[in-house]
Protein backbone atom coordinates (compact mmCIF):
# COMPACT_ATOMS: atom_id res chain seq x y z
CA UNK A 1 0.00 0.00 0.00
CA UNK A 2 1.32 3.19 -0.78
CA UNK A 3 0.18 5.83 1.79
CA UNK A 4 0.29 9.72 0.51
CA UNK A 5 0.40 12.05 3.06
CA UNK A 6 -2.21 14.55 2.09
CA UNK A 7 -3.49 17.83 4.10
CA UNK A 8 -5.36 17.11 6.62
CA UNK A 9 -8.69 18.76 7.23
CA UNK A 10 -8.32 20.34 10.39
CA UNK A 11 -4.94 19.46 13.03
CA UNK A 12 -4.76 15.66 11.61
CA UNK A 13 -2.73 14.79 8.39
CA UNK A 14 -5.30 12.56 6.30
CA UNK A 15 -4.00 10.47 3.81
CA UNK A 16 -5.04 8.97 0.68
CA UNK A 17 -3.74 4.88 -0.22
CA UNK A 18 -4.27 2.69 -2.53
CA UNK A 19 -6.21 -0.49 -2.29
CA UNK A 20 -8.17 -0.76 1.08
CA UNK A 21 -7.16 -0.25 4.68
CA UNK A 22 -6.46 -4.14 5.00
CA UNK A 23 -3.60 -4.05 2.09
CA UNK A 24 -4.70 -4.44 -1.55
CA UNK A 25 -6.88 -7.21 -1.81
CA UNK A 26 -9.15 -6.09 1.11
CA UNK A 27 -12.73 -4.65 1.04
CA UNK A 28 -13.04 -0.85 0.90
CA UNK A 29 -13.59 -0.17 4.70
CA UNK A 30 -15.51 2.91 5.56
CA UNK A 31 -16.61 4.42 8.66
CA UNK A 32 -19.35 6.69 9.32
CA UNK A 33 -19.78 9.03 12.40
CA UNK A 34 -22.84 8.90 14.11
CA UNK A 35 -23.64 11.80 15.58
CA UNK A 36 -24.29 14.83 13.36
CA UNK A 37 -23.78 12.54 10.15
CA UNK A 38 -26.87 9.51 11.56
CA UNK A 39 -28.52 11.04 13.85
CA UNK A 40 -29.60 14.98 14.23
CA UNK A 41 -27.49 15.94 17.64
CA UNK A 42 -27.41 19.02 17.44
CA UNK A 43 -31.21 19.65 16.38
CA UNK A 44 -32.08 17.67 19.54
CA UNK A 45 -29.67 19.81 21.60
CA UNK A 46 -31.35 22.96 20.46
CA UNK A 47 -35.24 22.00 20.86
CA UNK A 48 -34.65 20.50 23.90
CA UNK A 49 -32.93 23.80 25.09
CA UNK A 50 -35.52 25.85 23.87
CA UNK A 51 -38.27 23.78 25.40
CA UNK A 52 -36.63 23.94 29.20
CA UNK A 53 -34.51 27.10 29.10
CA UNK A 54 -36.08 30.64 27.82
CA UNK A 55 -33.75 30.92 24.53
CA UNK A 56 -33.35 34.60 23.51
CA UNK A 57 -34.55 34.41 19.61
CA UNK A 58 -30.72 35.91 18.01
CA UNK A 59 -29.29 32.76 19.73
CA UNK A 60 -31.66 30.45 18.53
CA UNK A 61 -31.50 32.33 15.02
CA UNK A 62 -27.76 32.48 15.27
CA UNK A 63 -26.98 28.62 16.28
CA UNK A 64 -29.02 27.04 13.83
CA UNK A 65 -27.20 29.19 11.11
CA UNK A 66 -24.14 28.12 12.05
CA UNK A 67 -23.15 31.04 13.79
CA UNK A 68 -23.04 29.47 16.90
CA UNK A 69 -20.79 26.85 17.41
CA UNK A 70 -22.95 24.24 19.55
CA UNK A 71 -19.99 22.72 21.09
CA UNK A 72 -18.52 26.05 22.06
CA UNK A 73 -20.10 28.77 22.23
CA UNK A 74 -23.52 27.54 23.21
CA UNK A 75 -21.87 25.38 25.76
CA UNK A 76 -19.47 28.08 27.09
CA UNK A 77 -22.25 30.71 27.71
CA UNK A 78 -24.79 27.39 29.60
CA UNK A 79 -22.51 24.79 30.07
CA UNK A 80 -24.33 22.84 32.41
CA UNK A 81 -27.53 23.20 30.77
CA UNK A 82 -26.63 22.32 27.24
CA UNK A 83 -24.85 18.87 29.42
CA UNK A 84 -27.91 17.96 30.81
CA UNK A 85 -30.26 17.41 27.63
CA UNK A 86 -27.91 15.52 26.19
CA UNK A 87 -27.17 13.54 29.16
CA UNK A 88 -30.83 12.78 29.99
CA UNK A 89 -32.48 9.32 29.62
CA UNK A 90 -33.94 8.84 26.24
CA UNK A 91 -31.91 11.79 24.39
CA UNK A 92 -29.78 9.55 22.39
CA UNK A 93 -32.31 7.06 21.56
CA UNK A 94 -34.82 9.87 20.71
CA UNK A 95 -32.89 11.44 17.68
CA UNK A 96 -34.27 12.04 14.43
CA UNK A 97 -31.72 10.15 11.52
CA UNK A 98 -30.52 12.79 9.44
CA UNK A 99 -32.49 13.25 6.31
CA UNK A 100 -31.22 10.16 3.87
CA UNK A 101 -28.70 8.97 6.38
CA UNK A 102 -30.54 5.31 6.61
CA UNK A 103 -30.82 4.97 3.00
CA UNK A 104 -27.67 5.87 2.55
CA UNK A 105 -26.39 3.16 4.86
CA UNK A 106 -28.42 0.77 3.39
CA UNK A 107 -26.70 1.10 0.21
CA UNK A 108 -23.48 1.58 1.11
CA UNK A 109 -24.03 -1.69 3.20
CA UNK A 110 -24.84 -3.44 -0.13
CA UNK A 111 -21.68 -1.80 -2.56
CA UNK A 112 -19.59 -4.57 -3.62
CA UNK A 113 -16.22 -5.07 -2.27
CA UNK A 114 -17.49 -2.08 0.83
CA UNK A 115 -17.09 -2.68 4.55
CA UNK A 116 -19.03 -0.04 6.31
CA UNK A 117 -18.94 0.87 9.94
CA UNK A 118 -20.48 2.93 12.01
CA UNK A 119 -17.64 5.02 14.26
CA UNK A 120 -19.19 7.12 17.23
CA UNK A 121 -17.62 8.02 20.31
CA UNK A 122 -19.66 8.14 23.91
CA UNK A 123 -20.18 10.67 26.31
CA UNK A 124 -17.84 10.36 29.26
CA UNK A 125 -20.99 10.11 31.02
CA UNK A 126 -21.65 7.08 29.57
CA UNK A 127 -24.55 5.70 31.80
CA UNK A 128 -27.38 6.35 29.42
CA UNK A 129 -25.54 7.15 25.75
CA UNK A 130 -23.52 3.72 25.18
CA UNK A 131 -27.37 1.77 25.25
CA UNK A 132 -29.21 3.87 23.33
CA UNK A 133 -26.80 4.42 20.66
CA UNK A 134 -27.09 0.55 20.15
CA UNK A 135 -30.84 0.62 20.38
CA UNK A 136 -30.87 3.69 17.97
CA UNK A 137 -29.02 1.67 15.54
CA UNK A 138 -31.06 -1.40 16.13
CA UNK A 139 -34.35 0.31 15.46
CA UNK A 140 -33.39 2.59 12.37
CA UNK A 141 -30.82 0.46 10.59
CA UNK A 142 -31.31 -3.20 12.08
CA UNK A 143 -29.90 -5.79 14.08
CA UNK A 144 -27.24 -6.44 10.84
CA UNK A 145 -25.44 -2.28 11.84
CA UNK A 146 -25.68 -3.37 15.51
CA UNK A 147 -22.69 -5.67 14.47
CA UNK A 148 -20.88 -2.72 13.13
CA UNK A 149 -20.67 -0.59 15.58
CA UNK A 150 -17.19 0.73 16.41
CA UNK A 151 -17.46 2.91 20.05
CA UNK A 152 -14.40 4.76 20.59
CA UNK A 153 -12.87 8.01 21.90
CA UNK A 154 -10.42 8.01 19.35
CA UNK A 155 -11.09 7.45 15.55
CA UNK A 156 -7.15 8.27 14.94
CA UNK A 157 -6.21 4.40 15.52
CA UNK A 158 -9.32 3.01 14.04
CA UNK A 159 -7.85 1.54 10.37
CA UNK A 160 -10.09 2.47 7.28
CA UNK A 161 -9.98 4.13 3.90
CA UNK A 162 -12.36 6.61 4.52
CA UNK A 163 -14.53 8.02 7.90
CA UNK A 164 -17.53 10.96 7.22
CA UNK A 165 -17.37 12.36 10.30
CA UNK A 166 -19.21 16.50 11.02
CA UNK A 167 -15.89 17.07 13.25
CA UNK A 168 -13.43 19.31 11.41
CA UNK A 169 -10.61 17.68 13.69
CA UNK A 170 -10.41 14.27 14.89
CA UNK A 171 -9.01 14.37 18.33
CA UNK A 172 -7.39 11.40 19.22
CA UNK A 173 -6.15 10.31 23.11
CA UNK A 174 -2.28 10.41 23.88
CA UNK A 175 -1.26 8.09 21.81
CA UNK A 176 -3.23 9.10 18.92
CA UNK A 177 -2.36 7.95 15.59
CA UNK A 178 -0.58 11.75 14.19
CA UNK A 179 -1.49 10.18 10.71
CA UNK A 180 -4.65 8.06 10.47
CA UNK A 181 -5.25 5.35 7.32
CA UNK A 182 -8.65 7.00 6.63
CA UNK A 183 -9.27 10.11 4.81
CA UNK A 184 -11.70 12.42 6.90
CA UNK A 185 -14.48 13.70 4.51
CA UNK A 186 -16.18 16.65 6.47
CA UNK A 187 -20.02 16.04 6.48
CA UNK A 188 -21.74 19.14 6.67
CA UNK A 189 -23.19 20.34 10.04
CA UNK A 190 -24.76 23.50 11.72
CA UNK A 191 -21.51 23.76 13.04
CA UNK A 192 -19.28 23.02 10.53
CA UNK A 193 -20.46 24.85 7.55
CA UNK A 194 -18.56 28.24 7.47
CA UNK A 195 -15.28 26.24 7.74
CA UNK A 196 -13.47 26.87 4.32
CA UNK A 197 -11.56 23.25 3.42
CA UNK A 198 -8.29 23.44 1.83
CA UNK A 199 -7.84 20.82 -0.86
CA UNK A 200 -7.29 17.93 -0.71
CA UNK A 201 -9.57 18.01 1.90
CA UNK A 202 -13.59 16.69 1.01
CA UNK A 203 -16.79 17.52 2.20
CA UNK A 204 -20.14 15.91 2.12
CA UNK A 205 -22.81 18.56 1.72
CA UNK A 206 -25.51 15.86 2.82
CA UNK A 207 -26.31 12.42 1.81
CA UNK A 208 -27.65 13.72 -1.26
CA UNK A 209 -24.96 14.38 -2.25
CA UNK A 210 -22.71 12.33 -4.11
CA UNK A 211 -21.04 9.94 -1.50
CA UNK A 212 -20.98 7.25 -4.00
CA UNK A 213 -18.65 9.23 -5.69
CA UNK A 214 -16.11 9.69 -2.94
CA UNK A 215 -16.55 5.87 -2.13
CA UNK A 216 -15.68 5.11 -5.29
CA UNK A 217 -12.87 7.18 -5.89
CA UNK A 218 -10.96 5.28 -3.02
CA UNK A 219 -10.57 1.90 -4.90
CA UNK A 220 -7.72 0.56 -5.93
CA UNK A 221 -6.59 2.04 -9.03
C1 LIG B 1 -21.76 18.21 19.19
C2 LIG B 1 -21.39 17.66 20.56
C3 LIG B 1 -21.15 16.32 20.75
N1 LIG B 1 -20.85 15.87 21.99
C4 LIG B 1 -20.62 14.43 22.22
C5 LIG B 1 -21.86 13.61 21.98
C6 LIG B 1 -21.35 12.29 21.57
O1 LIG B 1 -21.13 11.43 22.64
C7 LIG B 1 -20.03 12.62 20.93
C8 LIG B 1 -20.22 12.61 19.46
O2 LIG B 1 -19.05 12.41 18.89
P1 LIG B 1 -19.03 11.77 17.42
O3 LIG B 1 -17.68 12.12 16.94
O4 LIG B 1 -20.13 12.43 16.62
O5 LIG B 1 -19.26 10.30 17.57
O6 LIG B 1 -19.63 13.92 21.33
C9 LIG B 1 -20.74 16.70 23.06
O7 LIG B 1 -20.44 16.25 24.19
N2 LIG B 1 -20.98 18.03 22.88
C10 LIG B 1 -21.32 18.56 21.67
O8 LIG B 1 -21.55 19.78 21.54
MG1 LIG C 1 -20.25 13.64 15.02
Amino acid sequence: VIRLSGAGCGRRLGSARLGSARGMGGPLRVLVDMDGVLADFEGAVLRGFLSKFLLPFSIHFFWRNGFWFCDCQIKFLFPAKVASIYESPGFFLGLDPIPGAIEAMQEMMLMQDTEVFICTSPLRKYEHCILEKYKWVEKHLGPEFVERIILTRDKTIVSADLLFDDKDTIRGLKSAELNPSWEHILFTCCHNKHIQLKPPCRRLLSWADDWRAIVESKRRK
